[in-house]
């Protein structure tokens, strides 16, 4: 499990250390960690770092520092270093260290265009310009260098590596907010912990891959994001147990299509039953019942009612279109006190005092129409541009937990307990992908331990962590999928099994091993290998 924290408890953590003195070493730290990235990003590209061409864009502030201390790293090892000085000050050790190396230097301020063609001609840039003290976008003639740079390093020409320290410069670190011009980065190099602004919106998508650091900051106080890792979803995914049959296992009831919109029910019950459930019970017009029973033969499939059918969760709305029927069954789904995911259509009659236990999946569009009719003034563009404060608004103001779909999908949990997801392919923008993950969902939801055991009471934020399994599962199976070329998402349920297989295999090994599956996925610098506080 990734836990990211805002920039502001970041600073807070680091506090104490820098008042004790320890600023540079933590810096050497950071510097070292960046360096380490940057050499095996190009060992990987070009087999030695001999002769690289490597730009450092060095700001003001301590970011520019550790970027400029990775440089000189880089240029003692025979890389060609330039740095271009984004303001009249620099960090004054980092740029004697910078220039002791054979570092060269160019100052932006007379040279955008100049500097823009050595950032362009690079085998490597490292954007050092703005970090956790950033307020707002780049201005003046950094501004005028990333929006040169992107247009440069768009389509087919060869681009360079870029690597962001810290964070991507212009994102904001607390919220993932770019409110102004930003830099876009292939990896990130994070250090003391994860920023929350490197999880939501446009932080989410310029920050690439992303690598943490540990510096030695200790706990970071506040609340965190956290994001799924491969081994933490092992233990939310359905296990059948020897002794169970099929009601005991789940039975997911499905409310969704409707005459004009068969598909989305015929999709959402695919992706259920491949994600594992005892059963499938869906309610609906005949019409869609012949469908679903022609695709799924094992489908019990009825026209009745929400409270007549004996199932642990719900799924309501995908296709639902204005079908009354289908209306009354999402509105009895949602207040029948049993875990439910109320997708798409069913989303618009979603009122608040609702339970944890609901899922509400809607897409930025779909939020803004919701939090509008909840009295709240906001437009999509604003959703889009700060996801986690809307995903917390909306679960506040319902009661329900929010899964709010993006690049980085959130969920949020009523009582303020967060995840980001970001393992989604942009080949799942695409009709019926979101019925698909309402499928996963709605079988996770009605097989999870907490749903099958009447002892186990689900902690805070319990629901908020199985949606974040579903966004994770979704994301892996859409990454699979797409490898054989663009994605269609009748073909997603193969993959689903696909990806559960091989995480069921990983637990198993685990379990034979006597341990539990490692979560360092994001982790490269091993922290003994760092320079040594003194
Ligand atoms: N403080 C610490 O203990 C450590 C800090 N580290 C690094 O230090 C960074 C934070 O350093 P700083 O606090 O110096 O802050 P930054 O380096 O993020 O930038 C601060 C400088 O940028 C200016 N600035 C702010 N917004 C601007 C904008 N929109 N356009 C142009 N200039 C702007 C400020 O006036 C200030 O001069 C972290 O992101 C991290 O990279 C690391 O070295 C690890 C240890
Ligand atoms: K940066």
């Amino acid at each position: 499990m990734i836990s990211a924290y805002s920039g502001t408890a970041v600073r807070a953590a680091e506090k104490p250390l820098l008042e004790a003195g320890n600023g540079p070493a933590l810096m050497q730290r950071a510097a070292y960690g960046l360096y380490a990235a940057c050499a095996r990003e190009l060992l990987e590209r070009r087999g030695f770092l001999y002769g690289a061409r490597v730009t450092v864009l060095a700001g003001a502030g301590n970011n520019g520092g550790d970027a400029l201390f990775a440089g000189a790293r880089l240029g003692r090892r025979g890389a060609a270093v330039t740095a271009v000085l984004t303001s009249a000050v620099s960090h004054p050790q980092a740029l004697a260290a910078f220039r002791s190396a054979g570092g060269r230097t160019v100052e932006l301020s007379s040279a955008v265009e100049e500097c823009t063609r050595l950032c362009a001609a690079s085998d490597l840039v490292i954007d050092g310009i703005l970090g956790t003290g950033g307020k707002g976008g780049l201005r003046g003639p950094a501004a005028e260098l990333a929006r040169a740079f992107a247009g440069l390093t768009s389509g087919s020409n060869p681009s360079p590596v870029m690597i962001a320290c810290d964070l991507p410069s212009g994102v904001d670190a607390d919220t993932g907010r770019a409110d102004g011009v930003h830099l876009a980065a292939d990896l990130t190099v994070t250090f003391g912990a994860a920023k929350t602004g490197l999880m939501a919106g446009p932080g989410a998508v310029a920050a690439g891959r992303i690598e943490i650091i540990d510096i030695g900051l200790g706990t970071v106080p506040g609340q965190a994001v956290r994001r799924l890792e491969t081994a933490d979803l092992s233990g939310l995914l359905p296990s059948p147990r020897k002794t169970d049959q099929k009601y005991s296992r789940g039975v997911l009831g499905i409310a969704a299509g409707s005459a004009a919109y068969p598909g989305a029910a015929v999709l959402a019950t695919g992706a259920a039953l491949a994600t594992g459930v005892g059963m499938v019970r869906y309610l609906g017009p005949e019409s869609v019942c012949r469908l679903i029973n022609t695709a799924h033969p094992e489908a019990v499939c009825a026209t009745g009612n929400v409270p007549l059918a004996h199932v642990q969760a719900w799924l309501a709305g995908p296709g639902a279109g204005t079908d009354e029927d289908q209306r009354r069954r999402a509105l009895e789904a949602m207040t029948s006190g049993l875990p439910a995911v109320i997708d798409a259509d069913a989303i618009s009659y979603v009122e608040p005092g609702l339970g944890p236990q609901v899922v509400l999946t809607p897409h930025a569009g779909e939020l803004t129409a919701l939090l509008t009719r909840l009295g709240e003034t906001v437009t999509r563009e604003q959703i889009e541009g700060d996801p986690l404060r809307y995903a917390r608004r909306a679960a506040e103001l319902t009661g329900a937990t929010v899964l709010l779909k993006g690049w980085a999908t959130i969920t949020a949990s009523p009582t303020g307990e967060t995840y980001s997801q970001a393992e989604a392919t942009p080949w799942l923008a695409a009709a019926g992908s979101g019925d698909t993950l309402a499928g996963i969902l709605g079988a996770l939801l009605a097989t999870n331990r907490c749903n099958r055991d009447a002892d186990l009471e689900p902690p805070a934020g319990y629901y908020a962590e199985l949606a974040a399994a579903a966004a994770s599962i979704h994301g892996r199976a859409g990454n699979l999928a797409a490898q054989a070329g663009p994605l269609e998402p009748s073909a997603l349920p193969a993959a689903i099994r696909t990806v559960l297989g091989e995480l069921a295999a990983m637990r198993e090994a685990s379990k034979r091993a006597g341990r539990r599956p490692k979560n360092r996925e994001w982790q490269s610098v091993p922290f003994n290998a760092l320079p040594r506080l003194r």
